[in-house]
């Protein structure tokens, strides 16, 4: 059993069928895995100690490289949008546009209100971009602009790395909202999937929906206690243990 699976925070529409899917990418093999993995309020925390945590963009509110005017502009834009982003009532579609403006307006506000050279740019792989002058400030984000409802075409635009890891067939999932499941859609085919979802906000209303979209459900856990248990699990060569519920 993996004991991390009976945690109060861990929710399942379907043990049996976490349980055969971990089966059966155990006994592929460490070598046909790769994770996919989400960033802001995965890899990283939601909240701590009770206490919201900054997400990657919020991050520049902390920073003395921008200017009072954006980190006000920045916190105004978070409190109009989070709102729609975690609500429940409004479809993928209807947020899409808002999602883009707010995205938009981030990064215009960060490039215009840069005040002094910053040293680097944010941690990922496939992320917004930031195209820093000689030096060493903010001229503009470039490429294309990735925001939640648009994984699927960063993955589809990145088939390149996707084709190195082509005998990686099976995918451990890793994200916080539902705009992250399509994250593996660049991945030639998948044999087996396991989607693990954190729910970090407005749980009682968005429930349902995590449950029937994410294969397991971590309820308010600021941890990566799940994941790299299962992790561990399937990339360990001590045979195959049940999962318990
Ligand atoms: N200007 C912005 C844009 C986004 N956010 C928040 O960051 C989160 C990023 O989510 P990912 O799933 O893409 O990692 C997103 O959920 C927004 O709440 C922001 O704070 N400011």
């Amino acid at each position: 059993m993996i004991p991390e699976l009976s945690s109060l925070s861990v929710c399942m529409r379907d043990p049996q069928r976490v349980e055969e899917i971990i089966k059966a990418m155990q006994k592929a093999g460490t070598s046909t895995i790769q994770v996919i993995s989400d960033f802001d309020m995965t890899l990283t925390r939601f909240a701590y100690n009770g206490k919201r945590c900054p997400p990657s963009h919020n991050i520049l509110n902390n920073s003395r490289l921008i200017s009072e005017e954006c980190k006000a502009q920045l916190k105004d834009l978070l409190n109009t949008y989070y709102p729609i982003e975690i609500d429940s009532k409004w479809t993928v579609e209807e947020k899409l546009p808002l999602m883009v403006d707010w995205w938009t307006k981030a990064h215009t506000g960060a490039a215009a209100h840069q005040e002094r050279p910053a040293a680097g740019s944010l941690p990922a792989v496939f992320s917004n971009y930031m195209d820093f002058d000689e030096t060493g400030v903010l001229k503009a984000f470039k490429g294309e602009l990735i925001h939640i409802y648009n994984k699927r075409e960063g993955a589809l635009l990145n088939t390149g790395h996707f084709q190195e890891l082509k005998s990686r067939h099976n995918v451990l999932l890793v994200g916080d909202s539902l705009g992250d499941l399509t994250m593996a859609d660049g991945v030639h085919s998948i044999e087996d999937i396991l989607k693990i979802g954190f729910l970090n906000d407005k749980v009682e209303e968005r429930k349902t929906s995590y449950l029937n979209a994410y294969d397991i459900v971590l309820v308010k856990d600021e941890t990566m206690e799940v994941p790299n248990a299962l992790l561990l699990h399937l990339t360990s060569v001590l045979g195959h243990c049940p999962v318990e519920k």
